[in-house]
């Protein structure tokens, strides 16, 4: 019985819980795009009726009540770059992360460069607590990790972050970039972030999965 139900729970392919404007889950939408990956969008609405991320039942699916959450394979994952690396795992092509070692390491650089230092900073439960100072708090450490990030980049990147191969740095990049933009932070002041996030938004994967394009994307925010 157990096995026919998870049988079941396989064959209805991967659902995606997440938010339009969330850059994690936005990470994860690349990811699934970039390997040509049918799923299902269902979407937790951050700000409405007080967060739909808080209630009793999406707790049920991610304890940390944060988006993305992913059903796949019959299991639940969630942190967005978890979800990656079992996509990665389970469906290597096109690889996500490249052969050689060396570069393996800096594509783990930059994502946690972003997932560890920038992004936990100007998450929505952190900005509540920090109240009026929020956007300069936002642009503050955007800013301080772009700082250290575009050193790093300028001696890694090709064409993409990590020489000419897309990775999962560049799924980590551009939906940061889009936060900093959200906050205003100066981006001529990073020119090799800003040169790699405007080769990597003509992208299709990365365009179609756009926040501005989403099912649950608000109309007066539609692209
Ligand atoms: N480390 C997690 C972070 C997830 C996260 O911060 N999600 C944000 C949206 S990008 C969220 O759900 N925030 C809810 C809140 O602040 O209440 C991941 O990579 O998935």
């Amino acid at each position: 019985m157990l096995s026919r139900t998870l049988v079941a729970l396989v064959a209805l392919g991967p659902v995606l819980y997440g938010y339009f404007r969330s850059s994690c889950s936005w990470r994860v939408r690349i990811a699934f795009a970039l390997k040509g990956i049918e799923y299902e969008q269902k979407s937790v609405n951050l700000i409405k009726d007080g967060g739909q991320q808080l209630t009793d039942q999406f707790k049920a699916i991610n304890p940390m009540q944060q988006v993305p959450a992913v059903t796949i394979d019959g299991i639940t994952l969630s942190q967005s770059l978890a979800i990656i690396q079992y996509i990665e795992e389970t469906r290597p092509e096109p690889r996500l992360l490249p052969a050689d070692p060396k570069q393996r390491g800096q594509v783990r650089i930059i994502c946690d460069i972003i997932a560890s230092g920038i992004q936990p900073l100007q998450n929505l439960y952190v900005l509540q607590k920090i109240g009026a100072d929020k956007v300069q708090w936002a642009q503050h450490f955007i800013n301080r990790g772009f700082e250290a990030l575009e050193p790093i980049l300028k001696q890694t990147a090709g064409k993409y972050c990590i020489g000419d191969e897309i990775s999962m740095a560049d799924i980590c990049l551009v939906p940061q970039v889009y936060n900093a933009e959200r906050f205003k932070v100066d981006m001529s002041q990073f020119p090799t972030i800003r040169r790699l996030n405007q080769t990597l938004i003509e992208i299709d994967a990365f365009k179609a999965t756009h926040p501005s394009c989403q099912p649950d994307t608000p109309d007066d925010l539609q692209a």
